[in-house]
């Protein structure tokens, strides 16, 4: 351990499952200073963060709903790294609060999924413009990543795939950040998949999932139960070679918050996926 100075820390959705989880996981790690937890949901303004994340004491940090004057507070400390804010909010702000952050030179970790491509895009020029870094990571797990690894060497010798995620029924988008990532990462070997060898007619709309990229198909499933998961199913005559991720408890997505917060301080643009910083 160095003596530098910790990083400043802000978990943007530090009420909700995953940002209650990266305030313990953040309090924990000796180089990191958790400054600010930000959450919008009303009945948890002015509550101590770490007691709402389940910590036997305070860690003095109230949950407020003021991401500027928290991003301002942050960026006008003058000594010391930069600052971070993790984002696991909502697809619905998440856009809004990156640019935010990296107009005030806060370095944003992005957890939240369903940022389109377009969305992903301007983020990466205002990144690249601010020389800001920035990292936008679908699946935070180890596991992830070797499963995509593992796909994207079997989708040389496979010409059929179709991709099945599974998540909890709070889940706001669909399909998952991860398993567009997947396809994409499949796509990217510039072949099409899945030709058809008859005519298909969907009897109810949707029955066949959401059409990807060079013809790979994704299926959602939300239940009560799960928490997230994710089949690769790749098919040819005569056998089925299938890969399988499941998470049981959100704590598996931490070693890899924590370096992406590590990480993104040596970024000066958009980094998008996992992968690129193990
Ligand atoms: N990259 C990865 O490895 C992972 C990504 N995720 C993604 O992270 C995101 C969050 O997931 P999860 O923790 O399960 O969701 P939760 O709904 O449990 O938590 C989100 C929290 O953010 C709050 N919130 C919503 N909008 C805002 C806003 N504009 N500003 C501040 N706070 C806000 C919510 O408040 P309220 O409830 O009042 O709306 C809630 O407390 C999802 O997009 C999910 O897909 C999840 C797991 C792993
Ligand atoms: O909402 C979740 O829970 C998860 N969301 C991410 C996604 O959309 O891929 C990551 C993981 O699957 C859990």
């Amino acid at each position: 351990m160095t003596n530098q100075a910790p990083i400043p820390v802000i978990v943007n959705g530090a009420a909700g499952k995953m940002g209650r989880e990266v305030v313990k996981a953040v309090s924990q790690a000796p180089d990191l200073n958790l400054l600010g937890a930000i959450d919008s949901s009303p009945e948890h303004q002015g509550k101590d963060a770490g007691e709402l994340a389940g910590l036997s004491e305070p860690l003095e940090v109230p949950i407020t709903n003021q991401l500027e004057p928290m991003l301002g507070y942050v960026a006008g400390e003058r000594q010391g790294p930069p600052g971070v804010i993790v984002d696991f909010t909502h697809p619905d702000s998440v856009y809004d609060n990156v640019r935010s952050a990296i107009a005030y030179g806060i370095r944003p970790v992005v957890g939240t999924t369903g940022l389109s491509p377009a969305q992903i895009q301007n983020l990466a020029d205002f990144a690249e413009k601010a020389s800001t870094g920035c990292l936008i990571i679908p699946n935070f797990s180890i596991g992830m990543v070797l499963l995509q690894q593992a796909a994207v060497t079997a989708s040389q010798y496979f010409d059929h795939v179709e991709i099945i995620e599974l998540h909890h029924n709070q889940k706001a988008d669909a399909p998952s950040g991860t398993a567009i990532q997947t396809a994409e990462l499949l796509a990217e070997l510039g072949k099409t998949f899945n030709s058809a060898i008859v005519e298909e007619t969907e009897k109810i709309a949707g029955a066949r999932g959401s059409l990807a990229g060079e013809g790979i198909r994704i299926h959602s499933v939300r239940l009560p139960g799960l928490i997230a998961h994710q089949e690769v199913i790749f098919g040819a005559p005569g056998q089925i070679y299938t890969l399988r991720h499941d998470t049981s408890d959100r704590a598996c997505y931490m070693p890899g918050v924590l370096l992406a917060i590590r990480k993104v301080l040596q970024l000066k643009s958009l980094v998008y996926g996992l992968e690129k910083i193990l």
